[in-house]
């Protein structure tokens, strides 16, 4: 027993250590751009072509996001008919676990076909890489694609209008003019899946694919807490008053921009349930029953073609998704608990 309870303790320890020095290296990275220019002769790069990552099948049918060492990019850069100090265009995104620095590239102005065929692979919009990638793969290839569009969009000062210089590793650009330091910025968003107990409330706007309903959100106002942002949104969009807020979890969500999205539960009093929407922010609102929520949590997302569309949830990899399982999975325990089939 005590054994196994210190090869438990070294084990936690080193994985403990290992994150740690893993940490501080990146942040010797951010802030050292010798050591960052270093790092990227030994680096790991994923490529975006116009916001699109590079994806390769692998030998069993799956996709990964594809991961080129230094040397086999600056290869196929030369190949392309680019400068191999290309490769110092890169921003620095994080480490593997193995303690090698990753970097994102994006390569919009080289010819498409021709990288993806030095590379293997294929450059896949955002949002339908989501569904080919692996779950863990999917943030670092959102995260990739954030760091590149807010340099894109970053590049003057908004106080002199003057360039504004990235550091090596792409962790803040500075105008040297005003002096000013940019970092890379996420919108905070609340998200929220109310409840009266027996039922959760989902809404869609007009936007969203047919028959998809997801948790209510909204983007955080200046000043407020996530408490006051969510009591706020729930009220303006669908005439409610929530308590007993309750914090889920959290994600960054790349679409269209860099949100982060601060996930939570409430509920709502179950002799006050009647929604009054707000029809310029959603089409439809409704309340819906646990039979109804695990029957669409155990299907895919419907055929868009079909007509009347068939009630589903955000997939998976979307936080609202997480939300909907975790209430689910808490009815069914209360159900159990008193003995409802
Ligand atoms: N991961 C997930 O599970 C989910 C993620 N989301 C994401 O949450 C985000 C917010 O959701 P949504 O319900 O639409 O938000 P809101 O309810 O706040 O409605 C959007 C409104 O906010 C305005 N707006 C756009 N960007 C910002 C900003 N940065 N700060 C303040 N206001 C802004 C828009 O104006 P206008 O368009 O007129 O410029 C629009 O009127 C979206 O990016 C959405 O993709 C939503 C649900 C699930
Ligand atoms: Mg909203």
């Amino acid at each position: 027993m005590l054994q196994s309870f210190k090869l438990c303790n070294l084990v936690l320890s080193r994985s403990f250590s290992g994150y740690v020095s893993r940490m501080r290296y990146l942040t010797r990275l951010k802030e050292d751009d010798e050591a960052c220019r270093e790092a990227l002769k030994s680096g790991n790069f994923l490529l975006y072509h116009k916001l699109s990552p590079l994806l390769r099948k692998t030998s069993s049918s799956i996709y990964k996001l594809a991961s080129l060492k230094t040397s086999d990019l600056e290869q196929i850069l030369e190949k392309v008919g680019k400068d191999k100090l290309f490769v110092n265009e890169s921003f620095l995104l994080g480490c593997t676990d193995m303690g090698e620095p990753q970097f994102s590239l994006e390569v919009g102005d080289i010819d498409r076909s021709a990288l993806e065929q030095e590379c293997r692979g294929m450059f896949v919009d955002l949002r339908k890489a989501f569904f080919m990638l692996p779950g863990p793969e999917s943030p670092l290839a959102a995260k990739g694609q954030a760091l590149l569009r807010w340099h894109q969009t970053n590049c003057f000062c908004s106080a002199t209008g003057q360039p504004t210089v990235r550091n090596q590793s792409g962790s803040l650009r500075v105008c040297h003019s005003s002096g000013i330091t940019y970092y890379p910025k996420m919108a905070p968003v609340v998200i929220v899946l109310v409840s009266d107990g027996s039922r959760c409330l989902l809404a869609r706007q007009a936007m969203f694919p047919p028959g998809m309903y997801s948790a209510l959100s909204g983007f955080c106002d200046m000043g407020e807490s996530v408490e006051e942002a969510l009591r706020r949104e729930v009220a303006e969009e669908v005439g409610l008053e929530v308590e007993n807020l309750q914090y889920s979890g959290s994600q960054h969500w790349p679409f269209p921009q860099s949100s982060f999205m601060l996930a939570c539960h409430a509920t709502v009093n179950p002799d006050k349930t009647q929604v009054n929407i707000d029809k310029a922010e959603l089409e439809d609102a409704r309340w819906f029953t646990y039979e109804e929520i695990s029957e669409a949590l155990q299907k895919p997302p419907s055929d868009p073609r079909r007509d009347p569309p068939v009630f589903w949830v955000p997939p998976s990899y979307a936080i609202a998704n997480q939300l909907i399982q975790e209430w689910a999975n808490q009815q069914q325990l209360s159900r159990k608990l008193h003995g409802i089939k």
